[in-house]
C-alpha cells in the first residue's frame, strides 16, 4: 500500500482581493518505507503540504490520503498513522526527565501502560538517548531535545513521520547524531518526509528527492537522478601562473572551463568534469600546461551545488 497517495492537491490563503497560492495542483505518490527529502524555497508550500498530511490544515481542493485514509474525511484515522515533528528545541517539561517526558506524551497519544513502557524503551535507543534517559530535560542540548522530538513521534508506531527542518539550528555534530536517528529508521518499514534546507540531510537520508517551486512539484527524482541533474561529478579546481585557459562558452559535453578568475599573479579555473574516463585526462593535459598549474584540487560534487544550479534555472 501507498503511504501517502496526493493528487491535484490545492491549498490556497486567504479569500479576498490577494489570495495565496500556496499548493496548486500538487500529485505524489509515496510507497510505504520511503524517505523523501521535500526541498523548495522559502513559501515554496512544504510546511502546507506537511500540515495538510498530518490534517492540520484542509485542503481547498484535491485529495490527499495517508495510509489509506483521506485527510478530510476520515482525518481521525489518519492522526493515528501520522506523526509530525517540527524543528526547534521547546515543547516539554524541563524539570522532568527524558522518559518521564516520553511517557507523559506517549500515554496522551492513547498507549497503554504495558505498550508504553515497551515502546518508551525502544524508540529511546532507537534516537540514542537511552544512556540520557534519567537526566532532566533542561539539562539537554538542542540536540538532544529533538531528538527527543522524534522519540516522541515515534513512539506510537506511526506509518508516516513528518519532520518539518528536523536540523534547524544544530551545530554540525548534533545534526550528524540527529540524522543517524533518522537513518536508523530505514528498513523498520516507517515513511518519512523531511522538509529541510541542510542539503547534507537529504544526501545522506532521503531515497528520493521531491522539489517544490510556487506551490508545485518541479522535480521528483531519485537520489541518484537528482544528482545526475547537475550534468558533472566533480570540479577540478586549478591554480596557475600565466596564461590562464579559456573559459568555456557552452557545453561540450566532455569537461567545461568556467569561473576563471585572476589573483595576485594567479588565476584560478573550475572544471567540471561530466565523468571520468582516459580522454578526461588527456583533456586536462592538453587544455592546462603542466608548467603553469600550481595547484589542483578535486572535488566531489555537493547536492547543495545541484540544488543551486536547479533553483537558478527558475530565477
Ligand atoms: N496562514 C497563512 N496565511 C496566508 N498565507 C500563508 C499562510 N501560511 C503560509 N502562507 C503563504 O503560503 C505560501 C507557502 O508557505 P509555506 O509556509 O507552506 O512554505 P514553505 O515552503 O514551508 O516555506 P519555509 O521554507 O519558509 O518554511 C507562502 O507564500 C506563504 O506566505
Amino acid at each position: 500500500m501507498n503511504a501517502i497517495e496526493v493528487e491535484g492537491l490545492c491549498r490556497t490563503y486567504g479569500t479576498g482581493r490577494q489570495p495565496v497560492t500556496a499548493l496548486d495542483q500538487v500529485d505524489l505518490t509515496v510507497p510505504e518505507g520511503q524517505i523523501i527529502g521535500l526541498l523548495g524555497a522559502n513559501g515554496a508550500g512544504k510546511t502546507t503540504l506537511i500540515k495538510i498530511l498530518s490534517t492540520l490544515l484542509l485542503p481547498t481542493g484535491g485529495r490527499a490520503r495517508v495510509a489509506g485514509h483521506d485527510v478530510v474525511g476520515r482525518a481521525r484515522q489518519v492522526r493515528r498513522e501520522v506523526s509530525v515533528v517540527y524543528g526547534g528545541d521547546r515543547g516539554f517539561y524541563g524539570r522532568l526527565t527524558g522518559r518521564q517526558n516520553l511517557r507523559f506524551f506517549g500515554m496522551l497519544q492513547g498507549l497503554s501502560r504495558g505498550r508504553l513502557a515497551e515502546r518508551t524503551e525502544a524508540v529511546l535507543a532507537e534516537v540514542g538517548l537511552l544512556a540520557a534517559a534519567d537526566q532532566r530535560v533542561e539539562t539537554y542540548s538542542r540536540g538532544m531535545r529533538q531528538r527527543l522530538h522524534i522519540a516522541v513521534g515515534l513512539v506510537a508506531s506511526p506509518r508516516v513521520l513528518l519532520l518539518d527542518e528536523p536540523s534547524i539550528g544544530l551545530d554540525p555534530v548534533e545534526a550528524h547524531r540527529l540524522r543517524d536517528a533518522i537513518g536508523a529508521m530505514r528498513g523498520s518499514g516507517v515513511t518519512v518526509l523531511i522538509t529541510t534546507h541542510q542539503l547534507l540531510d537529504i544526501e545522506s537520508l532521503a531515497d528520493r528527492v521531491v522539489m517544490l517551486h510556487q506551490g508545485r512539484i518541479i522535480h521528483d527524482l531519485s537520489l541518484e537522478e537528482f544528482r545526475k541533474r547537475s550534468g558533472y561529478t566533480a570540479t577540478v579546481r586549478v591554480t596557475g601562473r600565466g596564461e590562464p585557459p579559456e573559459q568555456d562558452g557552452q557545453d561540450t559535453g566532455g569537461p567545461v572551463v568556467t569561473g576563471v578568475t585572476l589573483r595576485e599573479g594567479l588565476w584560478t579555473a573550475d572544471v567540471r568534469i561530466p565523468a571520468w574516463s582516459p580522454s578526461t585526462f588527456q583533456w586536462l593535459g592538453e587544455r592546462l600546461s603542466p608548467d603553469s598549474v600550481v595547484d589542483l584540487e578535486v572535488q566531489a560534487l555537493r547536492l547543495e551545488d545541484v540544488y543551486r544550479q536547479l533553483a537558478g534555472e527558475l530565477s
